[in-house]
């Protein structure tokens, strides 16, 4: 017989290795009950980033320290993810990762396409959202060109390419509408698009990633005051030029109290496929000394390789160096993700 207290005690040796404290302490274990019919121990984590490498690891601890106790252990997680359900526009869905940057052609789009398949590939329930009104192109970078189905009760099923839902503005965009045109079309296109839209099946999703339009306009403000945003990440170039912009993105998130998960520089190194050298064409470690000048965690670095560009498929899914950088990328984002949440919960 284990009382839920000795469990405690127990749980008291699994350390949060971003918070430096054990999860105990950290107020991270929300409840235990102990069953002693069944021979079950129900215990809830305040963890919110499923399929993070470290919350996988402390869930994996957690059932470790409860293992030959002779109970089984039914583990759940929840936060509180400070939404009201009912006032949220998108209640099945768990986090909702902007990719922004302060200018356009940095690789938004890309890290955004990469980040969601990278996510899918961890085990996650993943949609993309494209509302880059300007250019979408996200469709195209996930290598599909299937349209959403309509269903009897005129609902949109998004296409799925990668184990991602992808919807895009390109689907409902009129294509030879100019793009200043398109402005005053976001509000009702993405209102579409948030209520008339099957996501996760009838389900959930762990991760919607949606992609930004470029810049720091009223556009991007828009879509900040219409979704609850639980992360957000910054790409920029070495360039000092994308730095500046990248400053005025986390001013707009920093405006609308969006935690910022951190900053990724694409288009860093240049690993040569003929000589094998490596070149850093536009400089190197711009991105990561921003970061530490803005005291925003770094998230990676991802080179430019030609393959980005070529390949079918993102290129997060493949097996070399590019692969693992951005791999890297990935799961240090969802990490900072789990971290936001944690801390917040942490702290009520
Ligand atoms: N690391 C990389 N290596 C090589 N090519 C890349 C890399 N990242 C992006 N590209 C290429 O650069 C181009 C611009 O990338 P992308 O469309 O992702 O940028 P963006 O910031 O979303 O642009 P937009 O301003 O259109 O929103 C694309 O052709 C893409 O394939």
């Amino acid at each position: 017989m284990m009382t839920p207290d000795e469990i405690r005690e127990r749980l008291r040796a699994v350390e949060d290795p971003h918070l430096g404290d054990d999860i105990v302490s950290l107020g991270l274990v929300r409840e235990i009950a102990v069953d002693d019919e069944a021979e079950t121990v129900q215990v809830t984590l305040g963890l919110g980033a499923p399929y993070s490498p470290t919350e996988t690891s402390i869930a994996g601890r957690v059932r470790d320290k409860i293992d030959g106790t002779g109970y089984d252990i039914d583990l759940t997680a929840t936060v509180d993810r400070g939404v009201d359900p009912e006032e949220t526009v998108l209640p099945n869905v768990k986090n909702i990762i902007a990719v922004a940057s302060g200018k356009g052609g940095v690789g938004k789009s890309t890290v955004a396409a990469n980040l969601a398949a990278g996510l899918a590939d961890l085990g996650a329930r993943v949609g993309l959202f494209d509302a880059d009104v300007y250019g979408p192109n996200v469709p195209q970078m996930m290598g599909t060109d299937d349209q959403p189905q309509i269903t009897e009760d005129e609902t949109m099923l998004p296409p799925v390419a990668h184990g991602v839902e992808i919807m895009s503005m390109e689907f409902l965009l009129d294509e030879s509408a100019p793009a200043i045109w398109r402005g005053p079309m976001v509000h009702k296109v993405l209102t579409q698009l948030w209520e008339d839209v099957d996501w996760g099946r009838g389900g959930h999703l762990d991760y919607m990633v949606v992609d930004l339009p470029p810049g720091t306009g009223d556009t991007q403000l828009t879509m900040l005051q219409s979704i609850p945003v639980s992360g957000a990440v910054i790409v920029t170039t070495p360039q000092s030029v994308a730095l500046d912009d990248a400053q005025r993105g986390m001013e707009m998130f920093g405006e609308h109290e969006t935690p910022v998960l951190g900053i990724v520089e694409n288009m860093s190194t240049f690993v040569c496929p003929d000589c094998g050298g490596r070149h850093d064409i536009f400089g190197s470690g711009g991105g990561e000394t921003f970061a530490e000048e803005t005291d925003m965690p770094f998230l990676g670095s991802i080179p430019l390789d030609p393959a980005v560009r070529t390949s079918e498929n993102p290129v997060v899914l493949g097996n070399d160096e590019t692969a693992s950088a951005v791999t890297e990328f990935v799961e240090t984002t969802v990490d900072m993700q789990g971290v936001v949440h944690r801390r917040r919960e942490s702290s009520q």
